[in-house]
């Protein structure tokens, strides 16, 4: 049952289809909406080129258009945008999704501790694409790469639920690395932080309850002991303290914090170890969950959406946003988290066994508890990180969902990609990974 993470063997997927990887084929549904949009403006330009300034004005309403389109064009393309961690799962979805949905967008700068060469294709664009590799930790990197943006979108993090990391770095980089982006806004006058916090922030708490189809407002008793959902919680908390704060110029500071549930999606990397298992159990995965446990899910392209939104609608609405929590939902639906991951998984030829867990709660325990002692025991010799672990086992047993439309009412927010969209382009993402491996 416990299996280390990634090593790869080739697999069903890729005997279907042979195709490119995710990151050629990347676009979104709002792309043919913003396309009509510029042919649209295309249209009043040429009539523009066409005829001389005079003529125009004589031309009454047309004349207002063209003045419009002109204000509109002086508007457009001053902006300046940061995301921090723009290079990893998550990030690399929000940079993606500033350069097609952000039409304000001058210069996009790209923080992260590890660069990646996609990078690369995104500068022959309109856009000037700045990469800064750099530490959040390191105040004085963080203040450098602030300066001068209108907006930050913080979602640079350690995601470590597995133990690779130690509970001092996870809270330096979670918590000091957040410390640091507020101050570099409050140092260097930058107005709008959107922070990327998690569920995890409410719970599962440590005493299992069920958190049940719940919103922002939502009673919970968040109690938590794990270091990444207590460096979370810091962090938001943080970010959320410092709405209103001064920055330099005199300005607010305009905070607001998203709290995505289990991101799926292109370029998911928990998702890939679970396949890689299947795939080394025979095609095999041995129901470990109840059913009945309900596990929120959210695609990758509707939080990054969420996102783009949210820091642009911050500038328009601050005093109803500042200082906010939004939960990241869509219309994924509410199942287990192996029946959700199944979804994919399935597509790809494998098998989850059993209507119910093969194995009783407490031997999961007991072999979650061992992994534990294994890992703390081998530490000075390798890095044993199963999946399966006290704290994964109690997150994956305890229900947690969300329903709400916080977002749809403060700032319009629908979801970009359906259920089936977001289905299919992960489970084309899948395909195309183990084909690109093989
Ligand atoms: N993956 C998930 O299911 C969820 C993730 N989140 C949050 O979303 C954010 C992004 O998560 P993922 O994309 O899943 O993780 P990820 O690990 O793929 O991305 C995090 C990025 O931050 C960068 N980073 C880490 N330490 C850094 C440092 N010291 N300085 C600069 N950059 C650093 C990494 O290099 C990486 O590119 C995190 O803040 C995480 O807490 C929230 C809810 C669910
Ligand atoms: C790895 C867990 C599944 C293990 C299955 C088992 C016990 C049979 O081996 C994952 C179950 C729940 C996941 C977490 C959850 O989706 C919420 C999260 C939010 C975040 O902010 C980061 C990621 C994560 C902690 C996510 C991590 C994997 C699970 C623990």
């Amino acid at each position: 049952m416990p299996v280390e993470h990634s090593g790869h063997q080739g697999g069903p997927c890729g005997k279907r289809v042979g195709e490119e990887g995710w990151r050629l084929g990347w676009s979104v549904p709002g792309m043919a909406r913003r396309e009509e949009q510029a042919e649209g403006d295309n249209h009043l330009s040429l009539a523009g080129n066409e005829r001389r300034p005079a003529l125009v004005a004589s031309l009454g309403t047309l004349g207002l258009w063209l003045q419009q389109d002109m204000a509109d064009s002086a508007q457009a393309q001053k902006l300046v945008y940061l995301v921090t961690g723009g290079c990893g799962f998550l990030g690399e979805h929000v940079v993606r999704m500033l350069l097609q949905q952000e039409p304000r967008l001058r210069e996009l700068r790209i923080f992260d501790l590890h660069l990646g060469p996609w990078l690369e294709e995104l500068k022959t664009g309109p856009v000037q694409v700045t990469a800064i590799q750099g530490d959040v930790t390191q105040a004085h990197e963080v203040a450098a790469a602030v300066a001068g943006a209108h907006v930050v979108i913080h979602t640079a993090g350690l995601v470590d639920v597995f133990g690779k990391a130690s509970p001092e770095t996870i809270h330096e980089v979670n918590v000091q690395g957040t410390k640091n982006v507020i101050e570099a806004c409050v140092q260097t006058g930058t107005q709008f932080l959107v922070y990327t916090s998690s569920m995890e922030v409410v719970g599962p708490n440590i005493k299992g309850h069920p958190f049940y189809r719940g919103n922002e407002d939502t009673p919970y008793e968040a109690v938590h002991r794990h270091p990444y959902p207590s460096s979370k919680a810091r962090a938001e908390q943080l970010v959320l303290e410092a709405n209103g704060r001064k920055v330099r110029g005199g300005l607010p500071l305009v905070t607001c914090a998203l709290r995505p549930t289990g991101i799926y999606g292109e370029g998911h990397q928990i998702m890939r170890d679970i396949y890689y298992q299947g795939l080394r159990l025979g095609g095999r995965l041995f129901r470990a969950i109840p059913a009945s446990v309900e596990h929120g899910r959210v695609y990758v392209g509707n939080v990054a959406w969420m996102h783009v939104l949210v820091a642009r609608e911050l500038q328009q609405r601050p005093a109803l946003m500042g200082g906010q929590v939004y939960f990241c939902y869509d219309k994924s639906p509410y199942k287990s988290y192996e029946d959700f991951n199944m979804e994919f998984l399935g597509p790809c030829g494998l098998r989850l066994v059993g209507t119910r867990p093969l194995l009783p709660y407490w031997l999961l325990m007991l072999l979650a508890a061992l992994n534990a002692l294994l890992q703390w025991l081998l530490r000075p010799l390798l890095l044993y990180a199963p999946l399966l672990n006290p704290y994964t086992l109690a997150m994956a047993n305890t229900t947690f969902t969300v329903s709400t439309n916080k977002a749809q009412r403060h700032f319009g927010y629908e979801p970009l990609f359906s259920w089936e969209e977001s289905r299919t382009r992960t489970i084309r993402w899948m395909q195309a990974m183990d084909s690109s491996a093989q």
